[in-house]
């Protein structure tokens, strides 16, 4: 079964320090095309859906190079808008063992930073569109993509087609133009029918404190909080990181249903981690994947948490697994080499 996905966010450029080094520690940045919402878009088509997304880029070659390096991964670009501006960059260093990653963030009045909320034609953009994903990384650019990325969820909701959106808080993003993340981010989630989103979300966004100890119990604390606050809400997934240090963290995934129903994907150690950038995504699209496809929440959860896992053997911000890749991993044999 394939959906049509329209995924709206920022493309950026990824400049990374080589290796485990830091930033300019030698003179070399490798370069990466990234962005929350285009890493969940290039992994669903690599699942076979229609993918498509709506950004806007800078009308130049690094703009071009963006867009491109979608449609090569089968994303359908024909909502990519190109105007005068600058790409969106972020600088990485990606730590090693007890030395956490860095990033820096040089996005302030990109392209699609500047474009008017008006500048999308939600209605033609979301024709046929069964989803529409977004990120809390949206919004917290500034006035006219919180906007923007309001009109999209609601021109969704006309459409009928159902929100996806991952709170993702930036909160260096947020405190550079002093915007009310708050208000914005629960007027967002007030559309959602998914919300990848942790206790951590929660307590930004509705102010609750949890005070559990136990990870699982808070997140279904935070996740009772939004069922109550969003009647429209439906699901809520996040997964579970306990860090052993840099290279080396156990992941499981959980998701909530608005009945309390919670699905559990098992513990898994994964390290040493090549790349950890986008692993969110990657879970976030396995998770849309199995909820396509009306699967169960065990097994919609088991294939979000091993397509997140499998992220982080890619470099880049993209996961490129295949679904033959990723339910390799959910099943027997999982390392035998394929041949
Ligand atoms: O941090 C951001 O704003 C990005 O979009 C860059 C990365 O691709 C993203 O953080 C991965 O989730």
């Amino acid at each position: 079964m394939s959906a049509r996905v329209v995924c709206f966010g920022e493309l950026l450029l990824r400049l990374s320090a080589p290796g485990r080094e830091r930033l300019l520690q030698s003179p070399a940045l490798e370069v990466r095309i990234g962005g929350a919402e285009a890493n969940v878009g290039v992994s669903l088509a690599r699942f076979g859906h229609r993918a498509a997304m709506v950004s806007t880029v800078a009308d130049n070659a690094l703009g071009e190079a963006a867009a491109g390096e979608l449609r090569r991964h089968g994303m359908d670009t024909s909502g990519v808008r190109i105007a005068p501006g600058r790409m969106g960059l972020y600088f990485l260093a990606p730590g090693a063992i007890h030395r956490p990653a860095e990033v820096l963030y040089d996005r302030a009045g990109s392209a699609f930073a500047l474009a008017a909320a008006e500048a999308y034609d939600w209605p033609a953009l979301l024709d046929g569109a069964d989803w529409l994903h977004l990120s809390g990384i949206t919004p917290a650019l500034g006035t006219n993509t919180a906007a923007a990325a309001l009109a999209a969820a609601r021109a969704a909701r006309a459409t009928g087609a159902r929100v996806s959106f991952d709170g993702n808080f930036r909160p260096k993003l947020w405190e550079a133009w002093q915007g009310d993340a708050r208000g914005i981010l629960s007027e967002l989630m007030a559309e959602a029918d998914l919300l990848f989103a942790d206790h951590r979300d929660m307590g930004v966004v509705l102010g609750g404190d949890y005070p559990q100890s136990e990870p699982l119990a808070r997140v279904q604390a935070g996740a009772a909080d939004a069922f109550a606050a969003f009647p429209r809400l439906r699901w809520m997934a996040c997964t579970l990181r306990s860090p052993r240090n840099v290279d080396h963290h156990a992941l499981s995934g959980v998701l909530v249903g608005r009945d309390g129903g919670t699905a559990l994907a098992p513990r898994e150690e994964v390290g040493p981690i090549v790349d950890r950038i986008g692993g969110g995504d990657a879970f976030a699209a396995g998770v849309l994947h199995g909820l396509i496809h009306g699967w169960q929440p065990e097994r919609t959860i088991g294939f979000g948490l091993a397509a997140g896992c499998l992220k982080h053997s890619i470099p880049g911000d993209f996961n490129l697994a295949t679904v033959a890749d990723v339910e390799a991993l959910v099943g027997e044999g999982r390392y035998d080499v394929r041949r």
